[in-house]
């Protein structure tokens, strides 16, 4: 890695963290600024690896390297967790598959029974520095948690490009191999190339990808005035960035953060528009370990609740992706902060219990078929959640009449769980195997509302009980829905932060847990009460 202290990289400029005032800017310009660093480097030499963009041609399936790298993801996970449960493994193919991953792993290490922590990161990168093939501006195209995202110009043609740049770290090298992973296909941001460069002797990994010049969706349809879009329009949407989760989920990956601004628009003609997902930031696959404790067999013993998180994953995207159709639907979130905060218990509490509306007169245009649809994607069991599968040939995707049969489906028979659905007219709550119908009724204030057992529920809330428990419990009451009637434009950016929040609820299964030993915390807290210790008489030591 080469070592490039004395130029002036501007990193502030670019890993500087956002503001939500500076992210809901969009596209700016800052032109004042000269970096002698990024002007005019001229173009030196071959590249040294071969183009990533080269590896990405041909159809969209995942390439034979990229099944080989998550042969060893998929290998770990029981079969019998597909999305397609119904379906007999192929116990062949499977055992071939826990074979071909034993094998892949050395000798040495089967034989030892090591443990790996982390599948190893695999991408190709240049480690000449980037500067050498692109010229890199000061135009920002976006801000995102993790810094600016820049334009650069290749050296060869004037392409232009969106750079990420991340500061190495196992974090970044994930989001990076993932992306990497996914890249060719035609509803995921292409990545173009990679640069492992360091600056000021910070590491960074830089990433060059294919510029979108209808920027993110969020963004766009706030532009538009935040005017819902036609069951038709999301259709098309849905079908693409589905397709991009369907790719992703069939070969264990998750993504774990969709959300408007990571979907990213082609063109601003919505007839030609190519939408795609980008951002892997939180996107994880199963890692090697279960299976490197004990070489072979060890998948056979995993218990379901570890191998579980993988399936809570994806269905964490299914989540999202019911967030930003009823978006799109109406203009503004199911769940909110009606006090303006990014989170609150309240909104805490409607998420983990399923509670939202329908409110009018929005959805009133809407089907119930899509309503439908919502309700089974905001489904609070994971368990019970649409899979992408399903959602694809949800009616709201192929756009055809919708025969809404689906296993255990609360809304489609009778064979459910006790969910039950408020009937806004008598106060009632209706059996759920009544025709569904929109709430016009919610909880407000959200702080009012008492925390309900965060086991998962049904995706429908018996109001009665509700209403009983709050007075139980002092609460408010049932009141009037307060919907953000008017979700004008600065307010819709504003929810990123929301609904960010809402998915980091989501993401079950998140990160490894690291204890701190007491010897290295800096916690105050606990400083103050080790100085306690030492200084209080012996008898309070023991
Ligand atoms: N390839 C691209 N083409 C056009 N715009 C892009 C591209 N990549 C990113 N952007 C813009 O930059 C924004 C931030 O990008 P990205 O989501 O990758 O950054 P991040 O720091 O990981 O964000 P987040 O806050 O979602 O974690 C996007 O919402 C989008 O507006």
């Amino acid at each position: 890695m080469s070592n490039n202290t004395n130029m002036m990289f501007e990193l502030d400029d670019i890993l500087e963290i956002s503001t939500p005032e500076t992210a809901s800017s969009g596209m700016s310009m800052i032109s004042n600024k000269s970096n002698p660093f990024f002007a005019g480097m001229v173009y030196s030499k071959p590249l040294e690896i071969p183009k990533l963009d080269d590896a990405t041609e041909g159809p969209q399936t995942p390439t034979t390297y990229q099944k080989n790298l998550c042969i060893n993801a998929t290998s770990e996970v029981d079969p019998h967790l597909s999305d397609d449960d119904d379906d007999e493994p192929d116990t062949s193919e499977e055992q071939k598959k826990l074979c071909l991953c034993a094998t892949s792993i050395p000798m040495e290490t089967q034989e030892a029974g090591l443990i790996q922590k982390k599948a190893a990161v695999n991408f190709p990168s240049h480690t000449h520095q980037i500067t050498d093939d692109y010229t890199v501006s000061h135009e920002i195209i976006g801000v995102g948690e993790s810094g600016k995202v820049m334009a650069c110009y290749s050296k060869r043609d004037e392409t232009k490009y969106a750079l990420k740049v991340l500061r190495d770290s196992p974090k970044a090298r994930r989001e990076v191999e993932l992306h990497y992973l996914a890249s060719n296909h035609e509803n995921i941001v292409k990545i173009i190339d990679i640069y492992e460069n360091t600056f000021d002797g910070l590491k960074c990994l830089l990433l060059v990808c294919e510029f979108l010049e209808g920027g993110d969706l969020l963004t766009r349809f706030e532009n538009a005035g935040s005017v819902p879009y036609t069951e038709k329009q999301i259709g098309e949407i849905i079908s693409q960035i589905g397709n991009a989760v369907e790719y992703l989920h069939d070969m264990n990956i998750a993504h774990r953060d969709i959300k408007l601004e990571n979907i990213l628009c082609s063109s601003i003609d919505p007839e030609t528009c190519v939408y795609k997902l980008g951002d892997f930031g939180f996107a994880k696959r199963p890692e090697r370990n279960h299976l490197m404790e004990s070489p072979c067999c060890t998948p056979f013993y995993v218990a379901p609740e570890v191998l579980g998180r993988e399936k809570y994953d994806k269905s964490c995207d299914m989540w999202s992706l019911g967030v930003a159709i009823y978006i799109l639907l109406c203009g503004y979130p199911p769940f909110y902060s009606m006090k303006g905060l990014a989170f609150s218990p309240g909104m805490k509490t409607r998420i983990t219990t399923g509670l939202y509306a329908f409110p009018s007169p929005e959805w009133d245009v809407v089907s119930e078929s899509t309503k439908d649809e919502i309700r089974h994607l905001l489904k609070t069991d994971p368990a019970t959640r649409t899979t992408i599968h399903e959602l694809m040939r949800s009616s709201l995707v192929t756009g055809e009449e919708s025969i809404a049969i689906r296993r255990g489906s609360p809304y489609s028979n009778s064979d459910s769980d006790s969910a039950v659905e408020f009937n806004m007219d008598s106060g009632e709550s209706t059996p759920e195997n009544d025709t569904p119908r929109s709430w016009s009724r919610s909880i407000t204030p959200e702080d009012d509302v008492p925390e309900l057992p965060s086991k998962a529920g049904p995706a429908i809330i018996n109001f009665k009980k509700l209403e009983a428990l709050m007075l139980k419990t002092g609460g408010g009451s049932v009141r009037q829905f307060s919907k953000p009637s008017a979700m004008k434009p600065p307010r819709l950016h504003s929810i990123q932060e929301e609904v960010g929040r809402a998915l980091d609820m989501m993401r079950l299964g998140n990160e490894d847990c690291f204890i701190k030993s007491p010897k290295i915390s800096e916690n105050p807290l606990l400083q103050r009460r080790l100085s306690l210790k030492t200084s209080s008489p012996e008898s309070f030591k023991n």
